[in-house]
């Protein structure tokens, strides 16, 4: 199973129009002298207005984000404009004030002076030249405390008109404009006017008391800026990828991908984009956002890749698989099946051509809408034989069980039946591929070596588990399980497994190592997102039990493969409450019948091989088409006993002696009389075998077959199923 994505925008309706508004798009106008921006001419059809119109939402929505986070510190609006409005109050105030005061402190000081003076002066008995003395000094008292009162007088009138000059200076601007606007425009001047002084003392504010200018340098996208190329330099730094002296080259301007930033950069200095994946952490925290919301992909160089970043929660929707009420065909093996979709919205296709899956996942973390994702698909591609154990016994696919070449609920007995009858076939087709002297199924080859088998097994624990139920079988399912999933992929036998114990007894390492394509849901530790992704995966940043514990993550998880390496996906939604995935079953039966192989209605090598040893097959579920290997309550008619008959011949056919021989030794009836001819025996039987298929209302074509040398007539296999 080879998993593969493939660009959303494939089947994006908007991109197909921007294509095709691309390709309606009139040739471009000649511009000889160059001087003409260039402007694609599709940016000017609708569909061109329409993505402009989609980056312009998103760049204001980024824009308000940015002036909100803005407004919570000192760089905030309001805060400027209140600094605008202290500072125009504070020149408005000037520096008189300080004259003034000294002024009066020079008034309050020679009016005591005079005090003192009169004081003394005015004393009784003093000698006449004493008191000549101390009148002129309260004279010359009282003149400088007149003086310095006018000069206290004359500071604060100068005072009052300077700042009343200043204040008209400062209102005359916003009375102007705000008469003007009201004058004008009415109440939305006004309005506007007063924003416009808002802004003006906003522009006066705009230092901080500090003196620093507002700067968004250390900014991050996820404060709601958009990302550029000194902010990813930044961020690579501060993440430790790169040292001071190093630097990121980048190959592409940062562009807007819809809600997201797209980048193509290298790095240098012998840093490989493997280095960058398990930074993905730390590079997630110095650009501010979740490390979900970020994409790194390799791209053909071990220094190049490409950096997406996303601004919203890119697993934070779910995405319907685009297959859920088709009824068409599908190509499994060469166009894949719809399973998930990437971090960038891209479905990943998996093509069941190349590997086995493991799937695990605690309970409810969505690995049977894995599964339902794999049975929606493989239904629509009717090379597929879809044999399915479910190891949890309940009734979740009993409505399907129809379409179904093998359901089979909670028996281990039978998987290991099963499974070594599979064994046998993977070396029947191996044998097949070595006489064409090939390595490896193809397409073309497919039909020769009997179609694709899909294998999916629900519930591993079931089966695996040493101490479990009928646990005694789990050593030889396990080994068999591991044997084909190594090998099986190359000659068409593919296995899908699923696991909610995600523990190494129920995922022995060695089933998990044949297992190359790994998905791993939400699980409870490190260690179980180990024992699926591998050892060390962890470590390395991938780890599925980080994954938040909510309603909105089910279905997403770390799937790693040879092709795509780790990457984080979320399983596309089947509804299966509401019957897509019974529809989906509906549509499979309804192709397989019109290629003739409907489960149950047509040979089938590996549940004839099965019916012939335990005689029950479980085509469509078995005999009580619920999945349960038990024998149907009614006795077998005559067309059961010819269809085991000719199941166990291995030819697909069945002569009238073989045929003979077998009822005889089911049924009294066929048994040779004691004195019966051969030629009255072989009447008899024949009008006896006739009466009794006439008696179930079926009439099966004679046929000639071949035995040795010999043309014997009889039935053939598929003409029996056919009329059962
Ligand atoms: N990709 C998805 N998108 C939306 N919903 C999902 C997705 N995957 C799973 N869910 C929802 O999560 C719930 C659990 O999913 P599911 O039954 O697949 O989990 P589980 O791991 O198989 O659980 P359990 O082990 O109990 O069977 C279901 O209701 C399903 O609808």
């Amino acid at each position: 199973m080879t998993i593969e994505t493939t660009p959303s925008s494939s089947s994006d309706p908007e991109w197909e129009g921007i294509v095709a508004g691309l390709l309606a798009a009139p040739a471009t106008v000649a511009d000889p002298m160059g001087d003409t921006p260039l402007t694609p001419p599709w940016v000017k059809t609708r569909t061109g207005w329409k993505a402009r119109a989609k980056v312009g939402r998103a760049n204001s929505t980024r824009g308000f984000r940015r002036w909100l986070r803005r407004q919570a510190g000192e760089h905030g609006h309001a805060a400027q404009t209140w600094r605008g409005i202290a500072r125009t109050a504070l020149w408005v105030q000037g520096v008189e004030g300080t004259q003034v005061l000294a002024a009066r402190h020079e008034v309050q000081h020679t009016q005591r002076d005079y005090k003192a003076a009169k004081w003394a002066h005015d004393k009784r008995l003093i000698p006449g030249k004493e008191k000549d003395k101390r009148r002129k000094e309260m004279e010359k008292a009282f003149d400088e405390s007149t003086k310095a009162l006018a000069d206290y007088r004359r500071a604060r009138t100068e005072a009052r008109v300077k700042r009343a000059a200043r204040a008209t200076a400062a209102l005359a601007p916003v009375a102007a404009t705000e008469g003007a606007g009201l004058y004008f425009l009415g109440a939305p001047g006004g309005i506007l006017a007063t924003g416009a002084t808002l802004a003006a003392l906003a522009l006066l504010g705009r230092r901080t008391t500090a003196g620093e200018l507002y700067t968004d340098r250390d900014a991050k996208i996820g404060d709601g800026d958009r990302m550029t190329d000194d902010m990813i330099d930044r961020a690579f730094r501060d993440a430790g990828i790169i040292k001071v002296d190093q630097a990121v080259v980048f190959r592409s301007p940062v562009i807007q991908d819809g809600a997201a930033w797209l980048v193509h950069v290298e790095v240098t200095g012998g840093i490989t984009v493997a280095d960058v994946q398990k930074k993905t952490g730390p590079l997630a925290s110095a650009l501010g956002i979740p490390r979900h919301q970020m994409d790194i992909r390799h791209e053909g160089r071990e220094d190049q890749f490409s950096l997406w970043v996303s601004m919203t929660d890119p697993f934070g929707r779910t995405a319907t698989n685009p297959l859920i009420g088709t009824t068409a065909k599908v190509n499994a093996w060469r166009d894949g099946l719809p399973l998930a979709f990437d971090k960038r919205g891209a479905i990943v296709l998996a093509t069941i051509s190349d590997y086995s899956l493991l799937v695990g996942g605690t309970t409810r973390s969505g690995k049977g809408m894995a599964i339902a994702n794999i049975l929606v698909g493989a239904m629509l591609d009717p090379r597929i034989r879809v044999r399915l154990f479910d190891g949890k016994g309940t009734g979740e696919y009993v409505g399907i069980a129809e379409s179904l070449d093998t359901f089979v609920r909670r028996n281990p007995e039978r998987l290991l039946q099963f499974l070594k009858v599979l064994a046998a076939e993977l070396e029947r087709r191996t044998e097949i591929l070595v006489d064409l002297g090939v390595s490896k199924a193809t397409e073309d080859l497919l039909e020769q070596l009997g179609g694709i088998e899909l294998v999916i097994v629900d519930e591993l624990a079931t089966y695996t588990v040493k101490g479990g139920l009928n646990g005694q079988h789990a050593e030889e399912i396990v080994e068999l399980l591991a044997q084909i999933a190594a090998v099986g992929a190359a000659v068409g036998i593919v296995l899908v497994l699923a696991t909610q114990s995600p523990k190494v007894d129920v995922v022995p390492s060695r089933l998990r190592g044949n297992c190359a394509g790994r998905w791993s849901m939400r699980v409870e530790s490190a260690t179980a997102s180990n024992t699926i992704l591998g050892d060390g995966a962890a470590g390395d940043g991938y780890d599925s039990s980080k994954i938040e514990n909510s309603k909105g993550t089910r279905g997403r998880g770390w799937l790693t493969t040879p092709d795509t390496g780790f990457i984080e996906a979320r399983s596309l939604f089947v509804d299966v409450e509401n019957g897509d995935l019974r529809k989906a079953a509906t549509a499979g039966l309804e192709l397989r019948q019109a290629a003739g192989r409907a489960p149950g209605h047509c040979p089938d090598p590996i549940e004839g091989q099965l019916a012939a040893e335990t005689g029950i097959s479980m085509a469509a579920g078995g005999p009580t088409g619920k999945g349960t290997a038990v024998q149907a309550e009614t006795e077998p008619d005559i067309l059961d006993h010819l269809i085991k008959a000719a199941t166990a011949t291995g030819e697909e056919n069945l002569s009238r002696a073989e045929a003979f021989a077998y009822l005889a030794g089911v049924d009294d009836e066929f048994a040779r009389g004691p004195e019966e001819v051969d030629a009255a025996y072989v009447t008899r039987v024949g009008s006896l075998v006739k009466a009794r298929l006439d008696d179930l209302g079926v009439d099966v074509p004679v046929a000639t077959v071949q035995r040795g040398s010999q043309r014997p007539r009889g039935w053939r296999l598929a003409d029996l199923l056919a009329a059962r």
